[in-house]
């Protein structure tokens, strides 16, 4: 198994890490544009096989796509994080640019991969690689509601007083401070509705915590975060390479699910072997369909500045 890591910063460097320790790839390959920089990280990361006992072959390179080739699996984490104060729809302008760069010279080398995209804003920077790669749409995946989920658990186990294992929540919609949708309705610990422990007041603030999770972060360290979407990415990378099957709320191309058509949105989703297997058309209530519908016509809006950029 060969898997390759683009963008060797905060993200990139924490999943390669992720992977490296979980052994999901006997070689790795971390690719950054800046000179030395992945191979730095690389060569770091190698430095702890001996401590971690792992044996996977970490790889660090300078823009080189040749030595990307025959990559099962690609992660794109390249481009700008936000800053404080930022929504990551502003970095639009210039991660574009460098997502359809990067699924272009990945495709080069390795035609048949599966695609996961980190780089935000996540929901469109997916349609543009799926749009870009010509890639069928199991095989283009973006990581939103893995992390989104995870965080979610996190707020609804501190207002529960319990382990965020013992949690089944997901998030579905957009991987934007507003469009996030966190099911609160269907969140279960071990099999219990959480409604029937959080009054109402508690679930409205999971929920306002949770979609603003990130951007509560991005205040707190000055840039955004790394350790959950680092993990939140090799979840979904594991469940691909062992074909685990896992259901991770994804993003992915709907024709026609949820009542969309031609976006990418994050839905749950079957991970194993061929990427996305499945999307599960879940029922949802008026009320949160109502709200995936407002997520979906402001991504729709932010994936049209990428016909005004000519980029699709
Ligand atoms: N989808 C999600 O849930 C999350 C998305 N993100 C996004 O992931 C992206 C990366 O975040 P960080 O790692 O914190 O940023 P970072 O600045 O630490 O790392 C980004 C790396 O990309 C590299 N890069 C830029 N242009 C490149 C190109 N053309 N080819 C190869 N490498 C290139 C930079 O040199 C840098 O090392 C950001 O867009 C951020 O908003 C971050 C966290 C969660
Ligand atoms: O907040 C950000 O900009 C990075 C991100 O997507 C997250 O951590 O959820």
């Amino acid at each position: 198994m060969k898997i390759t890591v683009v963008g060797a910063g905060a993200v990139g460097a924490t999943c390669a890490d992720n992977i490296a320790r979980k052994e999901l790839a006997e070689e790795l390959i971390l690719l950054d544009i800046k000179e030395g920089f992945a191979e730095g990280k690389a060569i770091d990361m190698m430095q702890t096989a001996a401590l971690l006992g792992f044996d996977t072959k970490i790889t660090g390179v300078t823009n080189d796509y040749a030595s990307t080739a025959g990559s099962e699996v690609v992660v794109i984490t390249s481009g700008l994080p936000r800053k404080p104060g930022m929504t990551r729809e502003e970095l639009i302008g210039i991660n574009a640019g460098i997502v359809k760069g990067v699924a272009e010279n990945i495709l080069k080398h390795s035609p048949d991969t599966i695609i996961i995209v980190v780089s935000n804003p996540m929901d469109t920077m997916n349609y543009l690689a799926l749009k870009t790669s010509g890639l069928p749409k199991n095989r283009v995946i973006g990581m939103g509601g893995a992390l989104d989920s995870s965080r979610f658990k996190y707020y609804l186990s501190q207002e529960l007083g319990c382990s965020p294992a013992d949690l089944n929540a997901m998030v579905i919609g957009g991987h934007g401070d507003t469009t996030m949708i966190p099911l609160i309705n269907h969140a279960t610990w071990n099999s219990i509705p959480v409604t029937q422990f959080l009054s109402k007041e508690q679930q409205e603030k999971v929920v306002a915590s949770t979609m603003v999770g990130g951007a509560t972060l991005t205040k707190l360290i000055g840039t955004s975060a790394w350790y959950a979407p680092g993990a939140g990415t090799a979840a979904m990378v594991e469940s691909i390479v062992r074909d685990q099957k896992k259901l991770i709320s994804s993003g992915v191309f709907l024709e026609g699910e949820y009542g969309q058509k031609d976006i990418s949105l994050v839905v749950p989703v079957i991970l194993g072997k061929n990427g996305a297997e499945k999307i599960l058309d879940i029922k949802l209530s008026d009320t949160e369909q109502a709200t995936f519908n407002k997520s979906a016509d402001a991504v729709r809006n932010m994936n049209d500045v990428l016909y005004e950029m000519k980029l699709v």
